[in-house]
């Protein structure tokens, strides 16, 4: 049922997202919350039905997977009402990964959450001129992100994350990139690295650590950069090779906190998968916009993981 004093609510819906058996199952659950349904017909639609729900709703609901909840991101962003919309999350895709990260368990837990969860105030990314809820990610990792399992796509330490996109690419070539990123407000530097890499990962709801534990602080005004150096000729599908690689003592990756950066390509473009939706470059600027969506947010969310969970800054790994 609609709360007494709710204004409107409007639910977009994917059909075609994740295993598209979610549609009936949604459609009345909603009904009965008392949400308005938009369904998508093609490539787009989720962006133009948020935009344009929004002139009258104040909670609109994404269902579908990341890619449709980047689209209602930017649809609700391009009508300039970020400030006075509510998103909430029914997680229909195929690894909803953002779901995971605001504590959103299922299609059922979705709406006991949008009745009873907290409203959280997160912070989004803009790439160039592209919102993104969860992360960035160039190289490698960005072009066969289309191909990964649907298993794969659950797992979320950068382990498992880098094997199981290795796995997809029989042959990468490393990218010549310049990364500049911006000091932030807890002493964090600008700093500039150059080099050949594999993977650039740009987490804002999601980190990319040798951890499970998958959800970054998304209130904190930073991103959390991982870039995965090249390792040349070391067998990169070999577990044990992997371990090193990757392991707290390596030194082929490197972390770096920051409200905003600067990706170069130093030879082509560069493709880069803002939550799932492809984007091409030479040059990406990613800022951070703090503190930007109202999000329903489920019982396991954290505002600061930190403080149960174990990251590489904090200076405990
Ligand atoms: N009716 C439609 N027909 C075809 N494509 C659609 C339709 N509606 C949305 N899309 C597109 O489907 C794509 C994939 O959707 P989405 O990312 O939500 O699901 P998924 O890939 O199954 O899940 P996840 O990204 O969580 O793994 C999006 O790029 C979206 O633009």
């Amino acid at each position: 049922m609609e709360s007494d004093g709710a204004g409107r609510r409007v639910l977009v819906l994917n059909p075609v997202s994740g295993s598209e058996d979610h549609v009936d199952d949604i459609v009345e659950l909603a009904a009965d919350h008392g949400f308005e349904i938009r369904k998508t017909e093609a490539v787009g639609d989720a962006h133009r039905l948020a935009r344009e729900a929004t002139s009258d709703a104040d909670l609109v609901a994404a269902a579908g997977g990341d890619g449709t909840i980047n689209e209602v991101v930017n649809g609700i962003a391009a009508a300039d009402a970020l400030d006075t919309t509510t998103l909430a999350v029914v997680p229909a895709g195929t690894g909803n990964n953002f779901a995971a990260n605001v504590g959103v368990e299922s299609i059922e837990h979705s709406f006991a959450v949008i009745e009873d969860g907290q409203r959280r105030t997160i912070d989004l990314g803009v790439a160039n001129d592209r919102w993104f809820a969860n992360s960035c990610v160039g190289g490698v990792t960005a072009e066969a992100s289309c191909e990964t399992t649907s298993e794969g796509k659950r797992e979320f330490g950068v382990l498992a994350y880098v094997k199981n996109t290795l796995e997809t690419v029989r042959e990468f070539e490393s990218l010549p990139l310049r990364v500049t990123t911006v000091e932030g407000p807890d002493g964090e530097a600008t700093e500039s690295w150059e080099g050949k890499a594999m993977f650039v990962l740009v987490g804002n709801c999601r980190r990319f650590t040798g951890a499970r534990a998958a959800q970054a602080n998304v209130e904190d005004g930073l991103f959390e950069v991982t870039i995965v150096e090249d390792a040349g000729t070391v067998d990169l599908l070999g577990e044990a090779a992997l371990e090193g690689l990757f392991g707290r003592d390596s030194t082929h990756i490197v972390r770096r906190r920051a409200p905003s950066l600067t990706v170069e390509s130093l030879r082509d473009s560069v493709q880069y998968s803002l939550d799932g939706e492809m984007l091409s470059t030479e040059t990406l600027r990613l800022e951070t916009n703090a503190k930007a969506l109202g999000v329903l947010v489920g019982d396991s969310y954290r505002s600061n993981p930190d403080d149960d969970d174990r990251w590489p800054f904090n200076g405990q790994r």
